[in-house]
This record gives C-alpha cells, structure tokens and sequence, in this order.
C-alpha cells in the first residue's frame, strides 16, 4: 500500500527529457518574475523606494481590528501617506481565491515616513484563521488589538499562538477602547496582563510596545490626545519595533527541483525555480530528500539556455552536478546551500481543513488517515495523526471546516522547517492546507 508520488510522477520525468529545450522555453516564458506588490493588486501609487512590509490586526472579536484599520488609513491620508478607506469599505471583505481557498480579507495599504504597509484585516475569526495557517496574506508583523474592557480573551491568545506558529517574531501591541475606561489602574492591570501573555506565546513581553488609544475616536476625530496621537504613535511604533523580512536573495540558497535530464557529454542537469538566496557556479550544494541526501559541487548553471556564473531567487535554472547519476536525483528533492536545511520525516503542523464547498471531503478523518503530502515539488504519503497528547485521539475526528494541530509521519524524508507550508491531497481532491509548527526527532 505504500505510495511515493516521487514513483508516479516519474513518467512526466521520463516524457519531458526527450524536450529538454523546449521544456526550458516553456517553463522560462510560463514563469516570468512577478512583482510581489504588483501580484498583491495594490494599486500603484506610492512611489516604490520605500521597503514594504505586510502587516496586519489580530485579535479577540470585536475589540476594534476594522476600526483601527480605518483610522490609520484616515490619519495617514492627512500626511499624504494613504487613501482613507471607511469602515464599511474595509468590512465588505472582497471574496479572494488562493490555492483553491476563498479566503476572506481586506487589503488596505498606507505609507509612514520610512515604510510601505499592506495591511490585512480579516472579517471574522475562522477567517483569520485560516488565513495565517494557509498564508494566503503572509504577515511579517502584526498588530494585536485588545480592548481595554475585555483584556485578553480566546481569540486573542489563539491569534497570538498562531501567529508565532507560522513565523511572526514581532508584534505591537494596542489597547483600544480607552475612551471606556476610567480608571487608570485598569489600563495597568490590561497592561501587565497582555506583557504576561507575550511572554508566555515566546515573543517579547518586556520590550513590545504598548500604545492605549481609542480608534473610534481617532476615526471620528474627536478626543485628540487619546485618538489621532496614538494612532501616530502607533504607526511610529510599528516602524521602530517591526523588522522588516529579511530579503529573498538574503537567504541560503535553496531550489526545488522540478525536473532531472541527464546530457551526454555534460551529465546530470536538475532543473526548478530558485525560491531564495543565490547559487554560484563552482560552490558546493547539497541535495536533500527521498532517502537520498548528499554532497557535490554546482559545475554549471543554465538559463535561457547559456551558461552564467550565477541564478538567484525567482529565476528558473538548470544545475550541472557533478560526478552525480541521473537516478541519484528526482523530483521533490531540494537543492541547497549545504547544512541550510534538514530533510525529516516527523513533524507538527496546523492544519485548515477544507469543507466540501471549498472543494474538500464531505466527511470527516480520523487518527491514522493517509493522504498524499504536497510540499514545493515534492509529493509524498503522509500518515497524520492528532497531536501527541490530544485527549481522546482514537475517538477524535477531524471535520470539514476545522482548525487542527497534527503529527505527520512521511514515509520518506523530505527538506522541511518551521514555517515550511503543504498541501493534503486524496484522489486529485486538495482536502487541506497547513503549516509546520514543530521538527519531531
Ligand atoms: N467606545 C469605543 N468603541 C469602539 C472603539 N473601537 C471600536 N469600537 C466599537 O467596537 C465594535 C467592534 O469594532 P470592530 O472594529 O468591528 O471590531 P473587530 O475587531 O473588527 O471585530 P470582528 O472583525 O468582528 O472580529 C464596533 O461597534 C466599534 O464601533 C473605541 O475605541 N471605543
Ligand atoms: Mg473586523
């Protein structure tokens, strides 16, 4: 019963290699370098030398994550760094698709003195959810609103779990609703409490900055010293506090690799796109996954079918390895920076399983259930079971609709980190989508 996609797919493999130029062509013409701001559909009319970053409100239900939005919006627009966009604007929650998920979400974008924001504001808790677990708006950093009437509550706690789940390192924390609040030892006690909370989710308690403000005053102009000044401060706070992600081309090298051809005369060429960082010709890499990870040197690099010294993230290249045979390489394998990454078989990860209208199972799964894995190119049979310690988890199910954290076990190994995001699949059906959360030994 054991399935390895890397085995299915072989045939594509074998068809392709008697087309290796026009497969190049092809893959060049069909892949050309997307401006990620460009493909986000933010209109262009910031001038782009400003570093972007994507951020986002998180938090409990209610406690003002629409509001904010529209009153940063409204306060950047008098310094010319945004278009005010309204509360209903942002809540009407244009549908989007990603990866086959409707996702729904906001994208407003602003600019401060040093950077350019987009900015995710989800309608509703399921959404956020998903949201974070699918990556369908990654967030560098994020903004956690908590009301000062309520202090934290579920969601808060669970949007901050996520978030340092799937790579959030730096939040900035505002307490809203001040407007409420008469008692100043109130705010303390909110404020203690949440610097509790941080550190407890592992992010940094002590040094996060917490601004107290009343969005619904800042968005209705009055109460100035509670409203428009500490939207400032807040904005000032998330360009000092925030850091910006570290650059694509900044990152250890890593390619997926889609296809193996081997030439005569020249050897074994493995073809993908490079997802990040730069390979130089002449250095030495790794190529890791399937039960077969090792060491060689990068002899040549090809694109647009002449040889270069160098490819970095976004191109699609071929890679000449030396002294390697054509059967030492397949698809689903990565080609890196030696040491970068590890390949592994146990995992934790969060997983948004999909319901039948988003094209998933009409049914729920239990403990021990095998669908195929799909990561980057790789494409393996996975064995998922709730995570250890869940109580009940013979009895347990997994419904369609639901957020769960589970254990996977691949029956090979594969290059996989925190953070690293697949795809469940059965019968040609995507059944969920998740994120890695933990390395199991
Ligand atoms: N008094 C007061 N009310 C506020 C403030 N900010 C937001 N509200 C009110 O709180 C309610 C919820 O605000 P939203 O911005 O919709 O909250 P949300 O977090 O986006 O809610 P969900 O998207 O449903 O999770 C609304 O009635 C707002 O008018 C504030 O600073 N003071
Ligand atoms: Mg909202």
């Amino acid at each position: 019963m054991l399935r390895v996609a890397a085995c299915r797919a072989a045939p594509a493999v074998f068809a392709s290699s008697s087309s290796i130029l026009p497969r190049f062509s092809i893959s060049r013409a069909a892949r050309p370098a997307v401006n990620f701001v460009a493909r986000r559909g933010y209109a262009e009319i910031y001038n782009r030398t400003k570093p972007h970053m994507n951020v986002g409100t998180i938090g409990h239900v209610d406690h003002g994550k629409t509001t904010l939005t529209a009153a940063i919006t409204k306060v950047l627009a008098e310094t010319g760094g945004a278009t005010f966009t309204d509360y209903a604007q942002i809540d009407k929650a244009p549908e989007e698709k990603a990866r086959g998920i409707t996702i729904n979400s906001s994208h407003v974008e602003y600019e401060t003195d040093s950077r350019h924001y987009g900015h995710i504001d989800c309608p509703g808790h399921a959404d956020y959810i998903k949201n974070m677990i699918t990556g369908a708006a990654q967030m560098d950093g994020a903004i956690i609103v908590v009301s000062a009437t309520d202090g934290q509550m579920p969601q808060t706690r669970e949007h901050l779990l996520l978030a340092r789940q799937v790579g959030i390192r730096k939040l900035v924390v505002f307490i809203n609703k001040v407007d409420m609040i008469n008692d100043p030892e109130m705010l303390e006690l909110v404020d203690m409490e949440i610097r509790d909370l941080l550190s407890t989710y592992n992010f940094d308690g002590e040094n996060t900055p917490i601004v107290m403000g009343s969005a619904l005053a800042a968005l209705e102009g009055r109460d100035k010293e509670i409203g428009v000044d500490k939207i400032l401060e807040l904005v000032k706070a998330c360009d000092a506090w925030l850091d910006l992600p570290a650059r694509d081309l900044d990152k250890p090298f890593l390619m997926p690799i889609e296809d193996v051809f081997s030439i005569s005369g020249r050897g074994t060429v493995a073809t993908g796109r490079v997802e990040r960082g730069t390979a130089l010709k002449g250095k030495e890499v790794e190529i890791l996954g399937l039960g077969n990870s090792f060491k060689t040197t990068l002899t040549g690099i090809e694109m647009f079918h002449k040889e270069l010294e160098r490819a970095e993230a976004g191109d699609n290249m071929g890679a000449l390895l030396r002294s390697t045979r054509r059967d030492q390489v397949r698809r689903g394998q990565v080609l890196i920076e030696p040491g970068s990454m590890k390949a592994v078989k146990r995992f934790r990860s969060q997983v948004y399983i999909l319901t039948k209208d988003e094209g998933g199972r009409y049914t729920p799964f239990m403990q021990g259930y095998r669908p195929q894995l799909y990561l980057r190119t790789a494409d393996v049979t996975v064995t998922l079971n709730f995570a250890e310690g869940t109580p009940d988890a013979e009895e347990k199910m997994a419904m369609p609709g639901d957020n769960v954290e589970l254990d996977c076990e691949l029956i090979f190994d594969l290059a996989v980190e925190v953070g690293s995001r697949f795809t469940l699949r059965e019968a040609n059906k995507t059944i969920g989508t998740g994120v890695v959360t933990k390395i199991l030994e």
